[in-house]
């Protein structure tokens, strides 16, 4: 599409700017609270709000108030909430098998929030690293990351999220061929309308920092995540891996990191028109919340900007920790 723009006088841009009406009018993409995804995370207790101080304003919760966060988010009209958890370092193992456990933090929060909220829809986050003693999302043999073995882990754990009532399936991992098992594994179980986002195009980031802080991952983490998740210098590789994901049975996909990678954002959308994601990370939200705390840069401005930059790169949605923040404002 080539615009067409008369020559100045005829055309002054400046007349749709003049006024909010003219320029509501005239905006090409909208933010709304539909387009969010809010993470939270769990530990174990009662009555728990825990401060993570390199993500200001972000808490981990216990399951009661993680339930009195799932009826707020569905009060504010937040359409689905995603689970990652801080385990107990004991329950770490090397067979990780606290990731499939009925009764882990993460499934029984699942059914805590269907109990209480049961129209928000609950995201799960599929990887071993919460529960690996070694912080990797999967098993590591002999120095390596093995694929196929920690394919049939995440298969397990999978299955207890779907049991617990799931309604979607974050698959973070990325490891290859874990989509199709996972799907495979859910249809023979019966989980049929058990959605699948794929964290399909998943970089090897340093904006992740915060977040392995939040989940107790930091410590254990021994090496990097770069046999695994991709190259910063890619744009390609995220396409192909789109199209397996979405081949694969993936119902959704999600680019992450957010901000930096909106070329990409933009790519996938425009090749795939499939539901795209992004996910605006916690490196992202540490940085905002820092420069705005310095009162650096104005951070309500920056937090709907942002967000309203990935709806422009033709997103569907955000998983943001300014999800409830955001939408508060939005509906105001
Ligand atoms: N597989 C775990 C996982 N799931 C989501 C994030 C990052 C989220 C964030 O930074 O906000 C990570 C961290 C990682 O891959 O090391």
């Amino acid at each position: 599409m080539k615009p067409t723009v008369a020559a100045f006088p005829a055309a002054r841009p400046r007349r749709l700017r003049a006024t909010p009406a003219l320029r509501n009018l005239v905006r090409e993409n909208t933010l709304t609270t539909d387009d969010l995804i809010w993470p939270v995370f769990v530990r174990d207790g009662d009555g728990i709000e825990e401060p993570i101080p390199s993500m200001p304003g972000v808490t981990r919760r216990s399951i009661d108030k993680i339930k009195e966060a799932a009826q707020e988010a569905q009060a504010l009209g937040i359409p689905a909430i995603c689970l990652f958890p801080y385990t107990d370092p004991a329950l770490k193992t090397e067979d990780c098998a606290e990731a499939w456990s009925p009764d882990n933090l993460v499934n029984r929060a699942i059914r805590a929030i269907k109990s209480v909220a049961p129209d928000i829809a609950v995201m799960t986050d599929v990887a071993l690293d919460p529960y690996n003693i070694n912080g990797h999302d999967g098993y590591v043999v002999d120095g390596e990351i093995v694929n196929d073995e920690t394919v049939e882990a995440l298969v397990k754990m999978t299955l207890a999220q779907a049991d617990a009532g799931a309604d979607i399936i974050g698959p973070s991992d990325m490891m290859d061929g874990r989509i199709g098992a996972m799907r495979r594994a859910l249809e023979t179980a019966g989980h049929r309308n058990v959605n699948i986002l794929s964290y399909a195009a998943k970089y090897a980031s340093a904006y992740y920092g915060p977040f392995r802080d939040a989940v107790g991952a930091s410590g254990a983490l021994k090496g990097d995540k770069k046999t695994y998740q991709m190259d910063p210098g890619n744009t390609d590789e995220a396409l192909r891996m789109i199209e397996r994901d979405l081949s694969e049975g993936a119902d959704m996909v999600m680019i992450k990191p957010g901000i930096a990678y909106l070329d990409i954002c933009q790519r996938v959308k425009s090749t795939f028109g499939a539901p795209t994601f992004a996910y605006q990370v916690s490196g992202e939200y540490a940085m905002i919340e820092a420069a705005a705390q310095n009162g650096w840069i104005d951070g309500e401005r920056i937090m709907l900007e942002s967000l309203m930059a990935f709806k422009r790169a033709g997103c569907d949605g955000i998983l943001s920790y300014y999800a409830p923040a955001a939408a508060r404002l939005l509906n105001s």
